[in-house]
């Protein structure tokens, strides 16, 4: 047990930098510090808090239950800590990238969160090819729901209102597919809410350099956390070794190679690869696995 148990706690709902704005249990907001040096606070966190003045410092971190991250050469960003769900918002148009939606799942699986595609934009006829290319992601267990946020707000409201009761959410999506549209769609008075947040935290409205809770009702049974920075989905923090276990369809076929530190690359007798010749994984993740390998490989050397 802490030394701090007995302090009050507080939710991180808005970080900019070192400056952290935390809400009470009754609702109250307050910007916080950490105690020393290390800035270690990210949207979502839970930690003990004493009054300083006007403001907060906070004495310690409740421990997570996850925290998803990703990293590049440099450094890490943190989305967020202790999210019940992903949500990635995917469109036909502009066509979603492949990539980008491998990089997220892979980063999840690892947090040990769930996640779930929403294909928004379904009434444009390139949703019919999204559809297509999200296929084998539905295969290999993944959760896909289906919006059209503008064409359709009404029920694309009852679709999201079931998904996100009473859950953490983190959204997540490349730009141009309906984030901020959903965002409009679900929160009551979010630029208020937004405003709040950057105004106290001296971030200014419109930069929205981190990630920022928004509560779903004002009964606060659910929240959605929107995080920039689904562009460059950075895996450093994963050893290539790991990333087939990290994808479900992948992992199917493992146990089945010939050496048990095949790398599924081009080994002979491996259950991967031979699964992915009976058609049973599909071309672009099996592309997607081999750039990703070559990439944090090359990361290892370096680091
Ligand atoms: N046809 C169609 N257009 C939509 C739908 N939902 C959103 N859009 C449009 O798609 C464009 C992008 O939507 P945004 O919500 O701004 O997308 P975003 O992902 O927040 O993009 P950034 O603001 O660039 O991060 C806007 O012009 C929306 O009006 C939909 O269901 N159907
Ligand atoms: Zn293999």
């Amino acid at each position: 047990m802490s030394r701090h148990n007995d302090l009050d706690i507080g939710l991180v709902v808005g970080a900019h930098g070192r400056h952290v704005m935390i809400e009470t249990p009754e609702g109250r907001r307050l910007i916080a510090h950490p105690r020393g040096k290390k800035s270690v606070c990210v949207v979502g966190d839970r930690v003990r808090w004493q009054a300083a003045g006007d403001e907060a410092v906070i004495e310690a971190l409740e421990p997570r239950r996850n925290l998803l991250a990703r990293q590049d050469e440099w450094r890490t960003k943190s989305f967020a800590a202790n999210i019940d769900l992903l949500l990635v918002v995917l469109a036909g148009e502009p066509m979603f990238s492949e990539s980008q939606l491998t990089r997220a799942l892979i980063a999840a699986e690892d947090a040990g969160i769930a996640a779930t595609l929403l294909l928004n934009k379904i009434d444009l006829p390139a949703a019919a090819v999204a559809r297509e290319r999200l296929k084998p992601y539905r295969e290999m267990g993944v959760a896909v729901v289906e919006s059209a946020l503008k064409a359709d707000p009404a029920a694309s409201r009852r679709t999201l209102a079931a998904l996100l009761a009473g859950k953490t959410t983190l959204v997540l999506g490349p730009s141009g597919m309906g984030k901020s549209t959903l965002i409009n769609l679900m929160v009551p008075r979010a630029d208020a809410q937004v405003g709040e947040i950057s105004q106290a935290l001296n971030a200014g409205r419109h930069t929205t350099t981190t990630t920022t809770w928004y509560w779903l009702d004002d009964a606060k049974s659910g929240a959605l956390l929107d995080s920039p920075g689904f562009q460059e989905f950075g895996l450093m923090h994963i050893a290539p070794q790991r990333l087939a276990e990290l994808m479900p369809d992948l992992r199917t076929h493992l146990g089945q190679c010939r050496f048990y530190n095949c790398t599924h690359r081009h080994e002979p007798g491996c259950g991967v690869r031979a699964a992915a010749e009976r058609g049973e994984i599909s071309p672009n993740r099996v592309r997607l696995y081999e750039g990703l390998w070559d990439e944090l490989e090359a990361g290892q050397r370096k680091g």
